[in-house]
């Protein structure tokens, strides 16, 4: 037997907080160390962070991650044990992303990433380039200090693995594993066993058994071992990498860490026999033919040995059966660890969250309650770091710390309900009750004073008092009534934002938060600048109807029953008046429903389809129950009002990313904002089909869209 023992990780790191980095790196060192293991893999660019982003293009980056590295290397940190370390090098005038292969204070291989990730939220080509001579191992030259530090001049860099004396190991980084021809294919029949997969990938909803089944194909059927480590967190923008650092033996998961944690470091160590992966190998007949006219993959020889030979004192890993979050649990954990990071960073003492008791700003509230959850629990189970943070934040004196999520909740997060003449009774209570469930501090005000000034001052201005349309006026005056109303909520949430925490003396910001959801956004039914407008928005890109199946596990799974009402309830803006013939209704308003919402949404980003084949594919979803003519009134619709309002996505609030249709603007969904909102060539097309097909029956087929889950194969692994 040749017994190995691995460990990987999950880190949680903050883009250019070096201090940060580091301290996590040499922890889950430590941690590895003290576990025997003798291979440790971090994250992809873990010492400066993987959302750097443009930070890259700076030569102070990459001179600070070769401090750092240096800094791990002058101690004993590497002795006895192989760790893979993420950062970037410039190679004369090339900057590549890169793991560091050290063992014993010498770096043994660099090897730079071959395919980047350069789509969906990821934009590696804008840093770096792909190192393209896959025949070469080229001789890198230390930078000077590094090389008088470590008293080595220069090490191979390249595409390759290190061969010791008894396996071979080599590096995949995170997007090469996805590729349509990945390097473990090849390294494989070169004889590696061990690959290291250093990742840096974020969360998005029902997407995990992708990225797992990515790890258990690459060595089902062609046995090795497969470490995968990935960052854990918010680092400083939209996206959470959701960890789920794990190990892959032949197929099958024998470790595997958590998806949502608000740990900085987790450690996943696993004893795998080797001799399991040369057997499965040699009794393959295709592999061993392939193998014997591989091409050859170049190597660099490390006279160690890795493994011990059997021994009682080592036991080995067994399989696991995977666990994978619901997506419910996955909308309430990835964004309240998410807010959880934020807070903790920006130097805010909490969060004031205008509440509507609706379906949206309720979700929200419940993620915070959850967020307050986590703390106490982990703070109970001995996490200090969390512990001090959550002290700091409360402002807890005297040794107190959380123990209660809802007295903690009552410390840092504040909810007002802002009501007008045109709210109901039963909102205002469902938001009173959900706001004593979660513990938040909660303020009631009615807001209809300042809209009544606003209107006075504008009838001193113009002569003229608009009325809403159920009063007879037109449809200016009755939008522009109902966004002064809106926008005043905004005006005024900043303001506690800013001044309540003086008021409690408290010192410090509180943060805005948002609550429009992704189908909103896509629609544009939204009043642009008002409580849509906030710091940070944790359910932006979660649909309406993903969030309703939430609210109903909330109501049980977090505790707070009264999600089932708020679920339950038609969902409402409460911007006009309530008659007894008229209550103002989303999907009425919108002219469409949410669930066909989804689907124009999946159809247009991930199924990237323009009018014409969103037409065509509807024809075959909805062609049973809808003439073709009705289907392009649909389509046209949701055409002109995602394109009247397609520059509401400018100012978008930055919100959470876990949705591959999010139309957010700034980083995903890159699309102009100024359109021709008549649509007159496609619609023209359209009404061609019409005309054409306008009396077939279609029946079945389309591009498989169904309104919340499907979603793209690749996007997000
Ligand atoms: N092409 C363009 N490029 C840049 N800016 C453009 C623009 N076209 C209009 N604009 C600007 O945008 C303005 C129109 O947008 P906006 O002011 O948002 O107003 P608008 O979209 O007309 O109205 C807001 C809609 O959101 C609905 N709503 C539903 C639920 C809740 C809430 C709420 O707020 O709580 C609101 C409300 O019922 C109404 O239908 C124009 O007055 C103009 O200033
Ligand atoms: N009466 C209110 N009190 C406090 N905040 C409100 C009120 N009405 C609306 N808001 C805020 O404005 C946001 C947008 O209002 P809108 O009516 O569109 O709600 P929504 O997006 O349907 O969300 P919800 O389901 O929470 O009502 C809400 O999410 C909420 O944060
Ligand atoms: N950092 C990367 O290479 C990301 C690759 C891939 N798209 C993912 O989400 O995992």
């Amino acid at each position: 037997m040749r017994l190995l023992k691995v460990a990987t990780c999950n880190l949680n790191q903050w883009a250019m907080d070096f201090d940060c980095n580091l301290k996590n790196i040499k922890e889950s060192i430590s941690r590895a160390k003290e576990a025997g293991a003798v291979i440790r893999l971090g994250p992809e660019l873990e010492i400066t962070g993987y959302g750097c982003e443009d930070h890259f293009l700076e030569l102070d980056t990459v001179t600070h991650a070769w401090e750092c590295l240096k800094d791990i290397l002058l101690g004993d940190w590497t002795d006895g044990i192989l760790c893979s370390i993420g950062m970037p090098i410039i190679r004369g005038s090339e900057r590549y992303n890169c793991q560091v292969l050290c063992l014993n204070r010498k770096i043994l291989m660099i090897r730079p990433k071959m395919w980047l990730a350069n789509d969906g939220n990821y934009r590696e080509l804008r840093w770096f380039t792909t190192w393209k001579q896959n025949d070469q191992l080229v001789d890198f030259q230390l930078p000077n200090d590094i090389s008088e530090a470590l008293l080595q001049k220069s090490v191979p860099f390249g595409y390759g693995y290190i061969q010791f004396l008894d396996t071979a190991v080599a590096a995949e980084i995170c997007e090469e594993l996805f590729t349509p021809s990945p390097p473990h294919a090849e390294l494989a029949l070169n004889g590696v066993e061990v690959f290291m997969n250093a990742s840096g990938s974020h969360h998005q909803l029902r997407k995990l058994d992708l990225r797992l089944r990515a790890f258990i194909g690459a060595t089902h059927t062609r046995g090795g071992v497969y470490m995968y480590s990935n960052h854990q967190g918010c680092d400083g923008g939209r996206l959470y990498y959701d960890g789920c650092c794990c190990i892959v033996i032949n197929g099958d998961v024998v470790a595997q860490g958590s998806q949502f944690s608000l740990k900085d470091v987790e450690v996943l160590v696993a004893q795998i026999d080797l001799d399991a992966v040369a057997s499965l190998r040699g009794s393959i007949s295709s592999f061993q033919e392939q193998a014997s006219c591989k091409s050859k993959v170049l190597s660099v020889e490390a006279p160690y040995k890795l493994c011990q030979s059997f021994t009682p004192q080592m036991s080995l890993s067994s399989p696991l059966k995977i666990r994978y979050h619901s997506p419910e649990e996955e909308i309430a954990f990835g964004p309240a660890c998410w807010l959880w990071d934020y807070l903790r960073r920006s130097g805010a003492s909490g969060f004031l969250l205008p509440l509507s008791g609706g379906a949206d700003s309720s979700s929200v509230a419940a993620i915070v309650g959850c967020m307050c959850q986590l703390v106490v629990k982990e703070i109970a189970n001995g996490d200090e770091q969390v512990k001090a943070d959550a002290i700091r934040i409360g402002k807890y004196v005297d040794g107190q710390f959380p123990t209660d999520s809802k007295e903690f909740a009552n410390r840092i997060f504040y909810t007002v309900f802002m009501g007008t003449e045109n709210s109901s009774e039963a909102t205002k209570s469902r938001a009173k009750v959900l706001a004593d469930e979660i513990g938040s501090w909660h303020l009631d005000v009615c807001i209809d004073s300042i809209v009544s000034a606003l209107l006075t001052l504008f009838q001193k201005l113009t002569g003229k008092w608009p009325r809403y349309k159920v009063d007879g006026g037109s449809d200016a005056e009755n939008l522009g009534l109902q966004n002064i109303q809106a926008r005043i909520r905004m005006v005024l949430a900043f303001m506690l934002a800013s001044l309540m925490p003086w008021v409690h003396k408290k010192g410090g910001f509180y943060l805005v938060l948002g609550s429009s959801n992704v189908d909103e956004g896509l629609r544009g039914y939204l009043t642009k600048y008002d409580c849509s407008s906030a710091d940070i928005n944790p359910i932006g890109s979660i649909s309406k109807q993903d969030l309703r199946t939430f609210l109903r596990w909330g109501a049980t799974h977090l505790g707070y029953s009264s999600l089932a009402e708020i679920e339950a309830a038609p969902p409402t803006a409460e911007l006009e008046p309530i008659r007894s013939n008229y209550n103002q209704l989303d999907e009425v308003d919108m002219g469409m429903t949410y669930e066909e919402l989804s689907v124009y949404g999946r159809l247009r980003k991930i199924f990237r389809c323009g009018p014409v084949s969103m037409f065509q594919n509807l024809c075959y979803k909805w062609g049973g129950r809808l003439t073709p003519s009705e289907i392009a009134d649909k389509v046209k619709h949701f055409f002109k009002y995602y394109s009247i309002n397609r520059h509401k996505m400018t100012v978008l609030t930055p919100s959470y990313h876990a949705e591959s249709y999010s139309p957010e603007d700034n980083r995903f969904d890159l699309r102009q904002f100024l359109y021709n909102s008549r649509w007159p060539y496609q619609f023209r097309k359209i009404d061609e089909l019409v005309r054409k097909f306008g009396k077939e029956k279609f029946s079945g087929g389309g591009i498989g869209v169904v309104a919340a889950g499907s979603d793209d194969p690749k996007a997000g692994l």
